[in-house]
């Protein structure tokens, strides 16, 4: 498990939980507690308590080959994939191990690919959680905490990633992660870009969680307009997301929990944003469509400044 935060840390602690086999990376005071006290996940008052093996990235490419692991899963923030998979390119080649991508965003998998190739891709997405580190070694999560995975950017006829995406998904589910496997990733990813880009960079602007600005008379507007921006975006990747994807995302996000965003749990730590690969990856779209894309540009800018 490649950054072993709030995401990844929950995620590692269930399969572990579950008997399987994990190696955690992180870095700084959290990697330091991890390897002292081991790792430490409150989801919804039950305590998850595994002392796992932990490594910088430098520490794991010397103690191990990348076809030790079946799997590796990146769950970084999208700020790091780059920088990350040009730390470790040298020591992925000529190996075979696939790689899952479980980070908000549309343009991880992409990066991943180039270094390794499309066809040890898989893509991702964590679903309904909500999660953060609250001190080094400790996680804490909420939310039904479901994946979504797939063979990037979509299943191919006789595709032979499909035989190892079954097997994580009886697997992860077994683990108790609620998983699911879906021919088409890239709409998966998209439709949780509609989500972030509604909630996230308007949440580290605000300060507010999730239901206060899903159910705040104006700021509601703002996100319905973020995610329609996104929905009109999603045309330049072919994805060619609908008013039915808007709704459905707009209400799953309005009735699921109070959720401080991890954009906002960056802002107040002083940590780089997801801003770029979020409403960055909108506007970016909006602009090669030749499409406005006022309340993402509006909010970007404002949030951009507020960080200068
Ligand atoms: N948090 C949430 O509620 C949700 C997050 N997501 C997505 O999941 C992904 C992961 O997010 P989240 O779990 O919040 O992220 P976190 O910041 O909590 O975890 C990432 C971890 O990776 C570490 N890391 C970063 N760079 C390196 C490096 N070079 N070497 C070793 N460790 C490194 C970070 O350390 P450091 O702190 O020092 O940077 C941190 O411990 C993101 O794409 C996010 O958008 C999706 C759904 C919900
Ligand atoms: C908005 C939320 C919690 C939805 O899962 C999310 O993905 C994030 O905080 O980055």
């Amino acid at each position: 498990m490649m950054g072993a935060g709030g995401i990844g840390g929950y995620y590692a602690a269930r399969l572990a939980q579950a008997g399987h086999e994990l190696v955690l990376t992180a870095r700084g005071d959290h990697l330091k507690a991890l390897k002292t006290g081991g790792l430490t996940v409150d989801y919804e008052g039950e305590i998850l308590h595994q002392a796992l093996p932990a490594f910088s990235h430098t520490e794991l490419m010397q103690k191990h080959e990348p076809d030790d692991f079946d799997l590796i899963v990146i769950a970084l923030k999208s700020t790091a994939t780059a920088p990350v998979m040009d730390e470790i390119s040298d020591w992925l080649e000529n190996a075979s191990v696939p790689i899952l991508s479980l980070q908000n965003g549309v343009d991880n998998e992409p990066v991943i690919a180039g270094v390794v190739g499309e066809d040890r891709v898989l893509g991702g997405l964590a679903v309904r959680i909500g999660g953060h580190i609250t001190e080094p070694g400790h996680v804490f999560a909420e939310g039904v905490a479901q994946v979504v995975m797939g063979a990037w950017p979509r299943q191919r006829p006789d595709d032979p990633r499909v035989s190892l995406l079954r097997r994580l998904e009886a697997l992860f589910n077994a683990a108790g992660i609620p998983t699911t496997v879906s021919e088409n990733i890239r709409y998966e990813l998209w439709r949780k870009l509609v989500i972030n880009n509604g909630v996230n960079p308007l949440s580290a602007l605000t300060g507010l969680d999730t239901r206060s600005l899903t159910h705040h008379p104006e700021f509601r507007k703002i996100v319905h307009g973020m995610m329609a921006e996104t929905v009109a975006a999603s045309e330049a990747d072919d994805v060619n997301l609908g008013p039915e994807d808007l709704a459905e995302m707009f209400d799953l996000i309005s009735n699921f929990n109070a959720i401080k965003t991890s954009m906002l749990v960056d802002k107040e730590k002083g940590r780089p944003l997801e801003l770029d690969s979020i409403a960055g990856a909108v506007l970016r779209r909006c602009e090669t469509l030749g499409i406005e894309a006022p309340y993402t540009g509006t909010v970007n800018a404002l949030l951009t400044h507020s960080q200068n």
